[in-house]
This record gives C-alpha cells, structure tokens and sequence, in this order.
C-alpha cells in the first residue's frame, strides 16, 4: 500500500471466544480511542425483550424457559441452548439476522456521521466482518478463559469449557489484522493495541 494511503479504522470488529478480553479490549477502545462500542450478546438480549421478538420466541422455546411474568430466563435459555441443538438452531436462525442488521444500520449511521465503532462478538459472520476495516482477534488459551468465567461468571467448570467448545470463532483467526494475545497484562494489551495504531 502507498504511503499516501490512509489505512482505514472506523469500524473495528473484536471478535474472540468467550472470556477472550473482548469487552476489557472494547473499554480501551472507548476510553483510550474514543470509539463508539457495540456488544452483539446485548443487542442479541436486548431483542429478546421485544414483544414482537418474544412472541416468535415463545413458538421455539418450552415453557420452562419463561420465568411466570413471561420474560425470558437468560440462565435457564442458556443450559436449555447446550442440550437441544435443534432448538438453538431454530433460535439463532431468528435472531441472528436481526441482530447482524442491527449491527450494519449501526455501522452505516457511524460512516455517515465519520465517527468510529468498535463492534464485539463470539459468533462473526462473513458479511459483518467484511464491513469491518479491522479485525483484532484476541487469543487466550482454553485454560485462561476457563479460570476467569470461574472467578469472574462463577460457572462450573464443565459448563464453562462446553461453551468454549460449543464456539467456533477461531476459524476467523487468519482475516485478523492484529491478533492480541490476552494472556497478557491488561496494561501490555493497551500497549499493544497503540503501538498497531502508530504503525498505521
Ligand atoms: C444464552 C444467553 C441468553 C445467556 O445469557 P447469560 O447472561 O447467562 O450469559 P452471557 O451473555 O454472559 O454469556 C456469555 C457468553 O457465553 C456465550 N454463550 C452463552 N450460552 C451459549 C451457548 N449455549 N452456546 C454458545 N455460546 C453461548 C455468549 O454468546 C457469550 O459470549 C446469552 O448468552 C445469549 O443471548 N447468547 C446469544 C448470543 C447471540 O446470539 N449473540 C448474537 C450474535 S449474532
Ligand atoms: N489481558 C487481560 N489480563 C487479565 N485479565 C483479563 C484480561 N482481559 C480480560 N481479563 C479478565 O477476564 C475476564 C473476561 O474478560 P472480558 O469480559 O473482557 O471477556 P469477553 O471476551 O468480553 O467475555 P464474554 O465473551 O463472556 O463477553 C474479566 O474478568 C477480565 O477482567
């Protein structure tokens, strides 16, 4: 690339398994870089909250996932995901898509105003990532990720590495530009993140 080219990095796209520092390395964007943040897992549980969303919801999903005022038990939706793989298809074939457009509308209001977005998530697709100008990916070993939901989720052990093996987000490794290593200090991750943006 010539020199004169600026390297494009509105839209930055932090993706990692779970407990992978996504949302640590998404506060050093926002306090240190000023990006704007966007957290897919919340825009996913804020859908779920939608009456239109719910009524769908409540097609695919047993009762016993509903607390008695009707909403969703997050918990009970989590162990129920692990042991029917049908019903988390079916789930993510419905809120997927709104999410992901949700994420491009977002995407597109922050190009319009030449702002900048740093967008987290476990499950990146093709067509968000490539609306990203950057891709950090943030790698941390199983065992690392498995003692901090411990301490910081209080999950079993067990229910912690089925979620690190029921994802699949390494896959995407190879399209990252930077590849943090979280296993790190916090400190050298910040260090590190701000020596990639003076390289650019
Ligand atoms: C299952 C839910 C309700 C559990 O909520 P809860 O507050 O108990 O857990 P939390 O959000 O802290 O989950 C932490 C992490 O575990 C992951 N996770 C949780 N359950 C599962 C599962 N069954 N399979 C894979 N990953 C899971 C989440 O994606 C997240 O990265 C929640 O994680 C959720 O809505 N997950 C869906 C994520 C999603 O669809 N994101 C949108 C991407 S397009
Ligand atoms: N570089 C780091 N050094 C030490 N601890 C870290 C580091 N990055 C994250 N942590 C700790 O690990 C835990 C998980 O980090 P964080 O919430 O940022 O991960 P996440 O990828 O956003 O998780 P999730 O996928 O569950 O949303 C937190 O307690 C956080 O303080």
């Amino acid at each position: 690339m010539g020199k004169a080219e600026r390297v494009k990095k509105e839209i930055i796209g932090v993706i990692g398994g779970i407990a992978s520092g996504k949302s640590t390395v998404l506060s050093i964007l926002q306090g240190d870089f000023s990006y704007r943040i966007l957290r897919m897992d919340e825009l996913a549980k804020a859908l779920y909250q939608e009456e239109a969303v719910l009524r769908e919801i409540k097609k695919l999903l047993p009762a016993s996932v509903f607390t008695k005022e009707g909403a969703l038990s997050f918990s009970r939706l989590r162990t129920l995901l692990f042991t029917e793989p049908e019903r988390k298809k079916h789930l993510e074939e419905l809120i997927h898509p709104l999410v992901f457009q949700e994420v491009s509308k977002e995407i597109e209001q922050v190009r319009l105003l030449r702002e900048k977005l740093a967008v987290e998530t476990a499950l990146p697709n093709q067509d968000f990532l490539s609306q990203c100008d950057l891709i950090f990916y943030l790698d941390a070993s199983e065992e690392t990720r498995c003692k901090r939901l411990i301490e910081s989720r209080g999950l079993e052990k067990e229910e912690a590495f089925q979620i690190i093996h029921s994802q699949s987000v390494k896959r995407f490794k190879e399209q990252a530009q930077l590849v943090i290593n979280t296993e790190e200090s916090i400190e050298r991750v910040r260090d590190e993140i701000c020596q990639y943006f003076q390289r650019l």
